[in-house]
């Protein structure tokens, strides 16, 4: 496995399959590149089935074990089935979804070999839902909750951005999650750096405090030192939780804390690398001062820009945001000597032709 100079060994990739959504959620960062575009906006910029699939047969070379598909809206492509079939067996494949394109589709990305789902689910309160999204769909979203887990892919997780609009819904969130079977709950933390707006973030500190009174057992989850909270389901006969930690799904339900922002364990803990939907290899969510691209995405080239790019990398978090006098700011190191690869090179999303209805 390749490891970047911080000892961070690189175990996944994130393959953004399109720009287009849907939905045009207010929070939405497009991993980190901006807006996404509408559904029906042109689509010759994306990878093809086969530059994906190529590109997962190298980084599987490197000992890469899992792959998440996101996008966009992954499910706009028709061939995700087709690329999940093509994946190297020695990866797990999840996807991060807004769930309405799962119902007619979801038995057959599982059979494709699809184990885990993410659906984005930020309230249960329809005007809400409604507002945070900027679409109606919030019974599409449901079902396609449903069609996940009738397809077999409970857990389910539902991501749920916590900031000004979706904090006072917390608590319905967490009783839904802990009163059904199947689901977990996925709370992200609002990242203003690259989602803009700060006013509406929240602090994520109180949410974990009340978290930690309603829980009946705390874990931290390896992959970005998140922490995981067990709370026990109403009326279950029998211990939820062992003397010895071990958790009984079936009687408890889990929340999970994604909280970046300003959090050098949760960078020093990232072994992640992203892909764009045009082939860029994007070494931290948070930066498109790093992008490098793939080109024509020869077998040789994907190889060398992935060395490359696992070599760049840089914890944002604690080494090239540092805090001075109490503000965060890029550190001169790297401002000085920036890690090579380049914004220039990346075409922004505003110089993407315009939405068409083809
Ligand atoms: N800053 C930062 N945020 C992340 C990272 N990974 C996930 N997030 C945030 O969490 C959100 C949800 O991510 P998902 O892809 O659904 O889930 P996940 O975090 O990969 O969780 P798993 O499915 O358990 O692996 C993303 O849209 C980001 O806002 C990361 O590496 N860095
Ligand atoms: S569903 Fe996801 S990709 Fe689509 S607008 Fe919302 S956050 Fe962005
Ligand atoms: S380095 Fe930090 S901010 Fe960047 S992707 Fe990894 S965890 Fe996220």
């Amino acid at each position: 496995m390749l490891a970047d100079e911080f000892g961070r060994e690189v175990s996944g990739v994130r393959v953004s399959l399109t720009d287009r959504c849907n939905f045009d959620c207010v929070y939405c960062h497009n991993e980190g590149l901006g807006d996404t575009r509408g559904p029906m906006a042109p689509r010759e910029h994306e990878m093809s089935t086969d530059d994906v699939v190529r590109f997962l047969e190298v980084v599987a070379e490197f000992g890469v074990d899992s792959v998440k598909f996101t996008g966009g809206e992954p499910l706009l492509r028709d061939d995700v089935a087709e690329i999940v079939a093509r994946t190297p067996e020695t990866m797990e494949v999840s996807l991060t979804t807004n769930g309405t394109m799962l119902p007619g589709r979801a038995a057959d990305l599982v059979d494709a070999g699809v184990e885990r789902v993410n659906i984005s689910q930020d309230a249960l309160d329809r005007e809400t839902f409604k507002q945070v999204t900027q679409a109606g769909a919030y019974d599409a979203v449901m079902d396609g909750v449903d069609a996940a887990l009738s397809a077999g892919l409970a857990p389910v997780k539902l991501n749920m951005v916590v900031f000004e609009q979706t904090a006072g819904y917390v608590p319905e969130m967490v009783e839904h999650v802990a009163a059904n079977e199947g689901l977990r709950l996925q709370l992200i933390e609002y990242m203003p750096e690259i989602a803009g707006h700060p006013e509406w973030a929240v602090d994520i500190d109180r949410v974990h405090d009340w978290l930690a009174e309603q829980a009946d057992h705390v874990e931290r989850r390896e992959m970005h030192d998140r922490k995981r909270y067990w709370i026990a389901r109403d009326g279950v006969d029998g211990d939820a939780i062992a003397d010895d930690g071990a958790v009984d799904e079936s009687k408890a339900g889990m929340v999970e804390i994604v909280d970046p922002v300003e959090n050098r364990t949760f960078c020093a803990n990232c072994h992640r690398v992203r892909v764009t939907h045009e082939g860029y290899l994007k070494g931290c969510l948070n930066r498109n001062d790093d992008l490098r691209p793939m080109g024509e995405m020869t077998r040789a080239g994907i190889r060398e820009t992935f060395r490359e790019t696992v070599a760049n990398r840089v914890p944002y978090y604690g080494e090239y945001m540092i805090e001075e006098d109490g503000e965060w700011v890029v550190n001169e190191r790297y401002l000085d000597d920036p890690p090579a690869g380049g914004a220039d090179a990346y075409p922004t999303v505003d110089e993407t032709p315009a939405e068409t209805d083809d």
